[in-house]
């Protein structure tokens, strides 16, 4: 219930909290308000102002210390909490807080006191620069609903540039905040590194994250699946990798197979580049699996020989005692690209989906060990159409076309941890979206870095595979 009641009789003062006791009860909400600069005095009347001062020094040179030493987990452990409480002291302080929400008419008028009721702001979380979470104890009277319809007048009370609101509990909703656009100009693609040493296949470069910082995955050992919709910039994700083992794609250290179920528009110009590619511009390839030979599908085909690979590399470990993978010349690390997986998994004839469906599960399980990675990109990660979704270890959500597509692709909770993919605008964000991080399921705001028509022919020149591979790169050892 808004501030609707203006008109109705106002009993004054019935029942209505008196000041101190309002007063006492903020404090006991709010003990750090009282504690803090008790422990000050109490620490300067016991200890001196000496000893005091030196230890808030070093406290702070503390804290300066690990932000120079470990920047990465200071970002993560130290500064949300620090930005948290200063935003809570800033940004939504008490009266700012009460008069945003009374422009939006989300505030209550008790009837009996004439008091107005503002609802409580309980916990502010500030995971990322950008994204704010805050804890509210709506009023009686108020739903979910009250909020969701004012909801546009409350982003931009609050200043921000898209806003999701969800029932946590009876009484307490969860509203997520996300602020001004951190990339203000279109990310590079992906440097070319000059040599197969300076690849590091457990961090290739895609782009940039929010805090400005070099966004990189791991691909050795896994296997992505990238969600977004039409236009959303899924193409970026296709060359930056590529991009990033330029010089292993040329030496052989690693193969690329592609599956271009579109018709093969994305991926042709790159085409030199690939160990195998195939579409559905191919023609039909003979194939034997065991029943004699038959004419199937090329794309299916391919899914074939690389599932058919990856178990004569099984068994080559198994034999050689191995278990663990070295990427090579004589074992390259293989990766199978498919542009657009709901075409083969959803639209494709029924035998193929259901083909497609159970040898790209055994090759998810089983592939990361021997050196075989799938790359996917879809438009709809729903169950229906990507059963095996859950086999994908590192995932990433690019502008979606439905709220709910966000937890499919980056686990439950993530668009109320601040994933608001679905918000990204339609025009001016290509390559924008979220990933979480591999320790903490946070998510992080990321830009892809874009491959113009001249980057991919610049790769296609330096990158094209040899005819015969060096000797002398026979072994990769892995970046450090
Ligand atoms: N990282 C990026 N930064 C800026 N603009 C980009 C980026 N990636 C793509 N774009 C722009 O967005 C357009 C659409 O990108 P792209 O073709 O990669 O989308 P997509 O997700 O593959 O779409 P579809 O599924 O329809 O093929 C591109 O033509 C380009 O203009």
């Amino acid at each position: 219930m808004s501030r609707k009641n203006k008109t109705a009789p106002v009993r004054r003062n019935a029942h209505k909290t008196r000041p101190e006791a309002r007063c006492a009860l903020w404090l006991a909400r709010h003990p750090g308000f009282l504690a803090a600069p008790s422990a000050l005095a109490a620490s300067v009347i016991e200890l001196g102002p000496t000893t005091t001062g030196s230890l808030a020094a070093g406290t702070l040179a503390a804290g300066l210390g690990w932000y120079r030493a470990h920047p990465g987990s200071f970002s993560r452990i130290a500064a949300p909490r620090l930005r948290a409480t200063r935003r809570r002291w800033t940004r939504y302080i008490g009266r700012s807080w009460k008069t945003s929400l009374d422009f939006c008419n989300l505030t209550v008028d008790d009837r009996r006191t004439g008091e107005i009721l503002v609802p409580r702001l309980l916990k502010v979380a500030s995971p990322t620069p950008s994204i704010d979470v805050l804890r509210v104890a709506i009023r009686k009277g108020q739903s979910v609903t009250t909020f969701r319809d004012a909801q546009e007048e409350l982003a931009s009370a609050l200043g921000a540039d898209a806003i999701s609101i969800e029932k946590e509990k009876p009484r307490v909703l969860r509203i997520t905040l996300v602020f001004g656009n951190p990339f203000d100009d279109i990310v590079p693609p992906a440097d070319i590194p000059g040599d197969p040493s300076e690849v590091d296949l457990t961090a290739l470069e895609l782009g940039d994250t929010e805090y400005g910082e070099v966004w990189t995955e791991p691909l050795l050992g896994q296997h992505w699946l990238i969600s977004g919709g039409t236009g959303s910039g899924k193409g970026s994700l296709l060359w930056n990798p590529l991009r990033a083992m330029g010089p292993m794609i040329r030496d052989r250290i690693v193969r690329v197979w592609v599956i271009d179920p579109k018709g093969g528009m994305e991926t042709e110009r790159g085409k030199p580049l690939f160990h195998r590619h195939a579409s559905p511009a191919d023609e039909e390839v003979e194939y034997d699996d065991g029943d004699g030979p038959e004419d199937i599908d090329p794309m299916l085909a391919l899914l074939y020989e690389f599932r058919d690979r990856m178990r004569e590399r099984q068994d080559r470990l198994r034999r050689e005692g191995k278990r663990k993978f070295t990427p090579s010349a004589e074992t390259p690390f293989e990766v199978l690209m498919i542009d657009e997986l709901m075409m083969l998994t959803a639209l494709a004839g029924r035998r193929v989906i259901s083909e497609v469906n159970k040898v790209l599960a055994e090759i998810l399980t089983q592939g990361r060990a021997a050196g075989y990675a799938v790359i996917a990109y879809v438009q709809e990660p729903t169950k229906d159409i990507v059963p095996v979704r859950d086999l994908f270890t590192r995932r990433i959500s690019l502008r979606t076309g439905a709220a709910s597509f966000v937890d499919m692709v980056l686990g439950e909770g993530a668009r109320d941890r601040g994933a608001l993919a679905d918000e990204i605008p339609e025009t001016g964000a290509e390559g924008i979206g979220f990933r979480t991080t591999e320790t903490s399921r946070q998510p992080v705001r990321v830009r892809a870095g874009y491959s113009t028509d001249d980057d991919i022919d610049e790769l296609v020149r330096l990158c094209t595979p040899h005819d015969d591979p060096p000797a002398d790169t026979n072994v990769y050892h892995l970046a450090a």
